[in-house]
Order: structure tokens, then C-alpha cells, then sequence
């Protein structure tokens, strides 16, 4: 039997983490090769194919895709894949927050008979949430703790002096739609939280850049009828990019793993 053909969305620390990983795994999958837009340039190893535009990938029909590029991605390539048919692991789940882009994927999914996974990502305890959810949930909040320098290049770096900070400070409290939306390569969590509870408005975040953290911390904590819980993740970053935690890597390759077992667990 041929093995499928699993091509990602963008080749950046996620998409080399999953295809070393996956590599090494000796499941027998295989990352084949990768989208991406012909005016970025990349390095990418022997045997990897690289497609420059979304038509010739569909020509290809590749059997699963894994979304690791940007919001932008899965607003616009990831429904013309789901029409096409081809079934979607999505990394960038902020991008949900926005109701329109959920509209879009879930009608390209029926239309193609296709499937759009939303990956745990770097957080856990979800499964718990949905689950408690059913029986109603009192409120849901999230804190996300990471060094200064992985807050670079986000809003944090106008409301603090990043490279200067000497202690642990809160530079954001509000709703998952702003903290997902705004903090795009940094917050995909909230909205992971967000889909699972109470929703993006009624899920509460506060994001803090802290340079004693050697990691991404995430907190999670939950009340309702079911009772409560706490949970603390403490991750460690991906080399590449000190922003993406190595669990989110992971999380997208047992995605893939278990897309293809026959057991799901
Ligand atoms: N759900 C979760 O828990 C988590 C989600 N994430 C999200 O996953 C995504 C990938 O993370 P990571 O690999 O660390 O990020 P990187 O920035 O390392 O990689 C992103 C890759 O996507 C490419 N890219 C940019 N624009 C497009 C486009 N329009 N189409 C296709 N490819 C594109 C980039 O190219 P170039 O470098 O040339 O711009 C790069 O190759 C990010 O959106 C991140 O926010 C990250 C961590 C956790
Ligand atoms: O990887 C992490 O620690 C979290 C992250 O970047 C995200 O949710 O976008």
C-alpha cells in the first residue's frame, strides 16, 4: 500500500518540527512536502516536494493537510481545500474567532464532504472543558506567561519596554476575541479554550511577559455544575521560534497519527 501523502501549509518551526518528528516516529507517515506562496523563499530538505500555489496542490490530492502558516492561511486556502475534498488539520485557530471565516470553513466542509480539525495545540485539559460544558459552565479563564522576547513583534512590545523588563507584568486582560485576533502567532490557546467553553467573548485572558519564565506557561481554570479544575502547563519552546511551544508540535502530530489509526483515542 502507498503511504499518504501529507503536505502542510507553510514549512516554517512547526511544519520541520512535524516532519523530523514524524520521520523519526516509525509510523510510516511522512510529511510529503509543504505549500507555500512562490514570493517566500525557504530551504527544505531532499525529497520534500514544495507546491507554489493551492490549484496545483489540489491537482495533487494530497490525502490530509496540516495548516502551520498564519491566520491569513485559513481564512484563505484552507476552504478551497475542504470544497476540493481534502480533509484540513488546523494549527491557527485564532483564526475562528472571527465568525465569517468559521462560516466559510464549516459550508466548504459539507460541500466537499470534507473534514476541518482544530488541534489542541499547546494547551490541554480541552477534553475536560467540553465535557463540562454539557452540564454548564460558570466561567473560564486562561493565562498565558511567556519570556519578553517571545512577546517580540506583538502589541506587548508598544505597551512595555520588552528588552528592559525586570519583573513578571501583565500587559493584557480582557476577552478571547481581542487576545486571539491580536496575538495571532501567540494566542491560538485562547481560542482552543474559547471553542471548547464558553465561547471567545465569554472566555477571560490575561497574557503576561515575564523574564524569569524560561517557557510558555499555560493556565487553565474552569467552574460549573461539573465542579472545578486547574490545570499548568509548562512548555518548552520549539528552537526555531521561542513564540510556538514544542507541545504544539506534538499535538499536531498525534493529530495526524490519529487521523490515520483506525482506534481513536
Ligand atoms: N494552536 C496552537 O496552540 C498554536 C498555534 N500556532 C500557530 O501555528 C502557526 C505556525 O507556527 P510556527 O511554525 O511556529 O510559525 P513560523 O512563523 O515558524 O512558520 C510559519 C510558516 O508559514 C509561512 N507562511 C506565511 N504566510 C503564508 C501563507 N499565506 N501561506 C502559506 N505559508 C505561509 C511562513 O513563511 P515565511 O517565514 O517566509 O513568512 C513560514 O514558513 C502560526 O500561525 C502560529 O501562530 C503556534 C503555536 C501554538
Ligand atoms: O505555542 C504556544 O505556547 C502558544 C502559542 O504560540 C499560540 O497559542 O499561538
Amino acid at each position: 500500500m502507498t503511504s499518504p501523502l501529507i503536505v502542510s501549509i507553510g514549512f516554517g518551526a512547526m511544519a520541520r518540527s512535524l516532519a523530523a518528528s514524524l520521520e523519526k516516529g516509525g509510523s510510516g507517515l511522512r510529511l510529503g512536502g509543504f505549500l507555500l506562496p512562490e514570493h517566500l523563499p525557504t530551504d527544505a530538505p531532499a525529497g520534500m516536494r514544495r507546491w507554489n500555489s493551492v490549484d496545483d496542490l489540489i491537482a495533487a490530492r494530497p490525502d490530509l493537510v496540516i495548516e502551520c502558516a498564519t491566520h491569513a492561511a485559513v481564512r484563505e486556502t484552507v476552504p478551497q481545500l475542504l470544497e476540493a475534498g481534502i480533509d484540513v488539520v488546523i494549527v491557527s485557530i485564532g483564526a475562528l474567532g472571527d465568525a465569517g471565516t468559521v462560516a466559510r470553513i464549516e459550508a466548504a466542509a459539507k460541500t466537499g464532504r470534507a473534514r476541518a480539525i482544530a488541534v489542541s495545540g499547546a494547551i490541554g485539559g480541552l477534553d475536560v472543558l467540553r465535557s463540562a460544558k454539557l452540564a454548564g459552565l460558570d466561567s473560564v479563564a486562561y493565562i498565558g506567561r511567556k519570556p519578553p522576547t517571545a512577546w517580540k513583534g506583538t502589541p506587548a512590545e508598544r505597551l512595555l519596554d520588552l528588552p528592559n523588563l525586570k519583573e513578571a507584568t501583565v500587559f493584557y486582560e480582557g476577552d478571547a476575541v481581542e487576545a486571539a485576533r491580536d496575538y495571532p502567532k501567540n494566542t491560538n490557546v485562547t481560542a482552543a479554550v474559547a471553542l471548547a467553553g464558553l465561547g471567545f467573548k465569554g472566555t477571560r485572558v490575561r497574557l503576561i511577559a515575564d523574564p524569569a519564565a524560561s517557557g510558555n506557561t499555560h493556565e487553565l481554570e474552569a467552574k460549573g455544575a461539573f465542579g472545578s479544575f486547574h490545570i499548568l502547563l509548562n512548555n518548552k519552546p520549539l528552537p526555531e521560534n521561542p513564540k510556538t511551544s514544542w507541545l504544539a508540535a506534538l499535538s499536531v502530530e498525534q493529530a495526524v497519527l490519529r487521523h490515520f489509526s483506525s482506534l481513536e483515542v
